[in-house]
């Protein structure tokens, strides 16, 4: 592993010196394992400690397919997928890769009794598998987390319809979160080069999602001057989806819960900015009864905001807690664009404030291969900045976690893989210097 990083440190090995290097037989990675996945039962949600379940564990380097790549990963991040997966809810990660595992002969590698998770990271190309011609041994990249097979006619317009999608390191082996991951060529982007290891590897999973959600016409397709909600505007999606409507002409009304977190939404250049702690929101009186006193005030507040507008789109993830109120404070032909369900997955809302007023509600989820492109591409540009609030070794990851799970933390929280401390891997300090406030506008707060 030594001979890899030092490779890589120098800028100066060629692709034939990475394609000649001997690979290691194993490599350390975060994992849960199979015979724990009862660990938690019994307990509430946020009584499940990702410390107690994450494990770094000396894993062996998976046989390279056909279409795929071996990656060295200098950085990683969390993403909640990550938590979901070490809480083992709503399903534990262990059924999506027995399913895969009974595809192919190829797929089986993936049905193992631990789970190497995570699904961003930036870094370099070791192997290359049969048929790729795209990416090479050197390449410095980035990894979107969409795994698809394209056997199926059904996901030819778009990928994300394929019917064996699946979401690596969450519904796949062999995650980012690790030394060494197993990608396909087609989850392969260049890395900005403008960014260290650890800001490459962030905005990744959640910039892509928030990209197709609300800007593409597969999901809500934004256009200037709409008011967006933005519900978590400081957190991993929303931070993107934030930067994303600013870029856009659009109007964000970013709903966080404590007054750093406003000022974050400020710093990025939104005006109009609620905190819901402070103004105390309570939509539902109790377990089975929602408020609608609560959403005409939400509602009422928005107006305020907003010069007496309605929200054209509102971008939800909350789920069942906020998706009442979302769909009641959304304008006359309006869109409710869902990817998500923190909260709960069991939504309720008031039907006839949806049909009467024909509003929509857009279900939507990762991004095709171009959607990632585009997202990336706009990173690489200086359009759109990673939001990379703290960094934590490999070895804390089980920290990481529980900070993302206890909503502890701001935007992206960074993992360092062989990366031996933050800041390297920049190729570009003019156009970083360029952008360097944004770049760290959510650090240390
Ligand atoms: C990028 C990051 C993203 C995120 O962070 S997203 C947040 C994290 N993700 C989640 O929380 C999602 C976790 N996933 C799940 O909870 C489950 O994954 C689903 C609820 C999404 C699906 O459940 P399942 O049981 O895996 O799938 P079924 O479709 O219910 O399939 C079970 C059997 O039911 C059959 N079936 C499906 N649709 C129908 C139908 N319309 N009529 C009759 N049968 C149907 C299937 O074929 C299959 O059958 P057979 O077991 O024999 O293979
Ligand atoms: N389908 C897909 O492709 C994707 C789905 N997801 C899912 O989206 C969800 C959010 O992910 P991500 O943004 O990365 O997570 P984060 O935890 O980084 O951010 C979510 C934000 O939502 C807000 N929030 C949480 N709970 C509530 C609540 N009950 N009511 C109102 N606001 C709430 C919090 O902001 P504050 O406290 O400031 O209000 C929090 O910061 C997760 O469930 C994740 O699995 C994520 C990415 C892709």
């Amino acid at each position: 592993m030594k001979e890899i990083l030092d490779a890589i440190q120098s800028q100066t090995a060629t692709s034939a010196d990475f394609a000649a290097m001997k690979l290691p037989d194993s490599y350390r990675a975060i994992t849960v394992h199979k015979d724990e996945q009862e660990m938690f039962a019994g307990l509430e949600s946020r009584d499940k400690d990702p410390r107690k379940s994450l494990h770094l564990d000396d894993v062996p380097v998976p046989e390279l397919g056909p279409g795929e790549a071996l990656v060295a990963v200098m950085a990683s991040s969390v993403n909640y997928n990550s938590v979901w997966t070490s809480i083992f809810e709503p399903v534990s990660t262990f059924g999506f890769l027995e399913r895969y595992g009974r595809l192919s002969e190829l797929s089986k590698r993936h049905d193992l009794p631990y789970h190497i998770i995570g699904s961003d990271l930036a870094g370099v190309v070791l192997r290359t598998g049969p048929g790729v011609n795209a990416w090479n041994a050197g390449d410095e990249v980035v990894a979107h987390c969409l795994s698809v097979e394209l056997e199926s006619s059904d996901g030819h317009n778009d990928t994300m319809l394929d019917p064996e999608q699946r979401i690596w390191g969450f519904e796949t082996n062999f995650g980012g979160l690790a030394e060494i991951a197993l990608v396909k060529s087609n989850q392969l982007m260049p890395k900005p080069d403008h960014l260290s290891w650890e800001e490459a590897a962030s905005p990744g999973l959640v910039n892509s999602t928030a990209y197709r959600q609300l800007v593409s016409q597969n999901g809500a397709g934004m256009k200037q001057g709409d008011n967006v909600l933005i519900w978590g505007a400081s957190g991993g999606l929303g931070s993107y989806a934030t930067q994303f409507a600013l870029a856009g002409g659009a109007n964000p009304i970013c709903v966080v819960s404590s007054p750093e977190k406003a000022d974050i939404c400020r710093a990025m250049g939104a005006e109009a900015v609620i905190d819901r702690n402070a103004e105390g929101y309570k939509f539902w009186k109790n377990e089975h009864e929602q408020d609608p006193r609560e959403w005409k005030r939400f509602g009422k507040r928005i107006r305020e905001l907003t010069g007496g507008e309605d929200v054209d789109i509102v971008f939800e993830h909350p789920g069942r807690e906020t998706f009442g109120a979302s769909v009641y404070v959304t304008r006359k032909g309006g869109t409710i664009v869902t990817c998500a369900s923190t909260s709960g997955y069991n939504h309720e809302y008031d039907n006839r404030y949806l049909w009467m007023s024909l509003k929509r509600i857009v279900g939507s989820h990762f991004a095709n291969y171009r959607e990632a492109w585009e997202a990336n591409r706009l990173i690489a540009k200086g359009k759109i900045h990673p939001t990379l609030s703290k960094v934590y070794s490999l070895e804390e990851t089980g920290q990481a976690a529980y900070d993302v799970h206890r909503n502890l933390h701001q935007g992206k929280v960074g993992v360092l893989a062989l990366a031996p401390e933050e800041g390297l891997g920049v190729r570009d300090q003019e156009k970083r210097a360029q952008h360097i406030d944004a770049i760290n506008r959510f650090r240390n707060v």
